[in-house]
């Protein structure tokens, strides 16, 4: 059952004997709009404590998110001023380690359950030397915290908005961190819901943590749950201390609150554009800013706080597990997460295995009939479309939701890069080679191709190195454009390769331009590798189906294509460097993307 508001929730993860403070003097954020910026947060400054939560309040376009994205580090170009941890300036390497940041749209990996979500969370994000049977109490200690027991062995994608939510909280309590930052965590939820995430957030406070959320319009009821209130206004702060105060304080300067109204509501209303009482707000945007010394409750700050050092107790390196395990974890998630993508998976099977036989009907028995060998390079070719399409479409559709939880995850220091990028070459790789082997195992022997298993393999190779490519094409498409575009830019892209790997043009007919223009397809080098592999190294001759058959001679076959046996190792190594550089690419994109 789930825990009802009141129901006090038992604790088992740690909890924090220490006090925490953040404090932030002076931050300005600006970013650039072409040639002139815009600043987004002016001379903003505030401290919070632990044990206290703490609600940012603020109309729309206030700059709630755009402080919660600074705060947590999440946002550091155009950043400047001083966020500082226990009067300490942290590195942001550390910082990361001491702050969660739960952001306001979910990001689940929509196949793993509750549970499996949380093991590999842990497993990501406690150190090695953590016993598992710790880990599985952790893990426990948070189901009950957030009201999870009741959909443990349900998969993300069938949660309700709610346990989305408070899953994403769990996962960032795995760490138990000192400071946690949440992002409209009651959006999209009804008003018990609400209630109750924001009591467990209350919880995570009274264990001695930081907590901050931007909240938007909470009623009076879910007000009372909060401590402290930071009210924004146009990247300005309005008002910073405890609840209690936010009336008197705006009373100072004259905005009065009737009886009976929300404060919350109140406050944004000081606070949105449309307020007429500009110099009054300007009054209190003043007060703030002269401020600066005293703390979220009005006290003066310590010169000095005096915290637990903050490396005590906490590893220093970058990360609590090394990297190889990390690619292991990743590696086993994600291909738990695509076999459990039962529809796209069956689907990849089941269009492999039609298209093989399909294509093996409609061109049955072919391969070796000297009458039928244009039929037969159109088999080729084909082959290699069928390939290049649904090998690179499979991931452009899935890629880019991945994508979103990666960052997520990277961003709140779970894994690195390489593990990262490692474990997606390889958890994506059997999938697309059982494919094609199923394919080939169809398509190649109802056409009637040479039978001998060294054509065969050459020929599957070729094959698997289409697919590979297709495979990290898609990958990058899909790291780069929005899912939104991907789909058309993936084969609208490709489509000039296809124009000059020789099939519907003559590489010695191309006008001597173009000509170089071969060499960077990757269709040449499949389609060349697949025909060689086919009808070069001194094929016997082939049967006739006719009275005369013009290209019974395999020789005549390649010269007609404009091949050469010689060329076969350099299709193999211009295939091999334009998969290489596909990879070096998706790196290079995968960094961008986590600027
Ligand atoms: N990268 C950016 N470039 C230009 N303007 C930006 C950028 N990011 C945010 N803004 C602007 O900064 C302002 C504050 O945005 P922010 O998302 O912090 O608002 P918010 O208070 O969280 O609003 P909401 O409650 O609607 O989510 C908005 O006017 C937004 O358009």
């Amino acid at each position: 059952m789930t825990p009802s508001c009141n129901d006090p929730a038992e604790v088992v993860i740690p909890l924090l004997d220490f006090s925490t403070t953040l404090a932030f003097n002076n931050l300005n954020y600006t970013v650039q709009q072409g040639s002139t910026s815009k600043t987004l947060l002016s001379n903003v400054s505030g401290s919070f404590r632990s044990g206290r939560l703490v609600a940012i309040l603020g109309p729309s376009g206030a700059g709630k998110s755009t402080l919660l994205n600074v705060l947590s580090g999440f946002k550091a170009k155009g950043v400047k001023g001083q966020i500082l941890i226990n009067n300490e300036v942290v590195d942001r390497q550390r910082y990361r380690q001491l702050v969660a940041y739960n952001a306001q749209d979910v990001k689940l990996l929509p196949n793993i359950t509750v549970e499996e979500t949380l093991r590999y969370t842990a497993d990501l994000k406690m150190s090695s030397k953590v016993s598992s049977s710790v880990k599985k109490t952790t893990i426990n200690g948070i189901v009950k915290l957030l009201g999870l027991e009741n959909c443990t062995k349900t998969q993300a994608r069938l949660l309700s908005g709610g346990e989305k939510k408070r899953l994403s909280i769990g996962q960032e309590l795995v760490s138990n961190p000192r400071i946690l930052f949440f992002d409209e965590p009651t959006s999209g939820l009804d008003s018990e819901s609400s209630y109750q995430v924001i009591s467990y957030m209350k919880d995570l406070a009274k264990q001695g943590r930081c907590v901050i959320s931007v909240i938007h319009q909470p009623s009076s009821e879910l007000l009372e749950l909060f401590d402290d209130i930071y009210l924004v206004a146009g990247g300005h702060c309005l008002y910073r201390g405890s609840l209690e105060n936010l009336i008197p304080t705006l009373s100072e300067v004259g905005f009065v609150c009737p009886q009976y109204y929300n404060r919350a509501d109140f406050a944004i209303k000081i606070a949105s554009r449309s307020n007429p009482e500009m110099e009054k707000v300007d009054q209190l945007i003043r007060l703030m800013e002269l401020d600066t010394n005293s703390d979220q409750n009005g006290n003066k700050r310590p010169d000095r706080l005096s915290p637990k050092p903050l490396d005590e107790d906490e590893s220093r390196s970058q990360y609590p597990i090394s990297q190889w395990r990390q690619f292991a974890i990743l590696t086993r998630r994600t291909t738990l997460g695509t076999i459990r993508n039962f529809t796209l998976t069956v689907l990849r099977f089941i269009g492999h295995l039609l298209f093989g036989l399909i294509i093996g009907t409609v061109y049955y028995d072919i391969g070796n009939d000297g009458a039928k060998i244009l039929s037969n390079i159109g088999f080729i070719m084909l082959t290699l479309l069928f390939i290049v399409f649904a090998n690179a479409m499979s991931v452009v559709l899935t890629f880019p939701l991945e994508m979103s939880v990666f960052i997520r995850e990277y961003k709140s220091n779970s894994y690195s890069i390489v593990a990262y990028f490692c474990s997606k070459i390889v958890a994506d790789f059997p999938l697309m080679l059982a494919g094609i082997t199923l394919f080939h195992g169809t398509a190649y022997y109802m056409t009637g191709q040479i039978n001998e298993p060294s054509r065969a393999a050459c020929f599957w190779a070729m094959c698997v190195g289409m697919g590979w490519f297709a495979q990290v094409y898609g990958l990058l498409g899909g790291s780069i454009f929005p899912i939104e575009v991907s789909p058309f830019i993936i084969p609208v892209t490709m489509l000039p390769g296809v124009l000059f790997c020789g099939f519907f043009i003559r590489y010695d007919e191309l006008f001597a331009a173009f000509q170089p223009l071969t060499f960077v397809s990757p269709f040449r080098f499949t389609f060349e590798g697949a025909s060689l592999a086919l009808y070069g190294f001194g094929r016997k001759d082939l049967g006739c189906s006719e009275m005369f058959c013009y290209y019974r001679k395999a020789a005549k076959i390649l010269d007609m294509l404009d091949m050469k046996d010689e060329n076969f190792w350099i299709d193999v190594g211009g295939l091999v460097t334009i998969i290489v550089l596909l990879h070096v690419a998706l790196y290079i994109s995968l960094r961008m993307r986590l600027r």
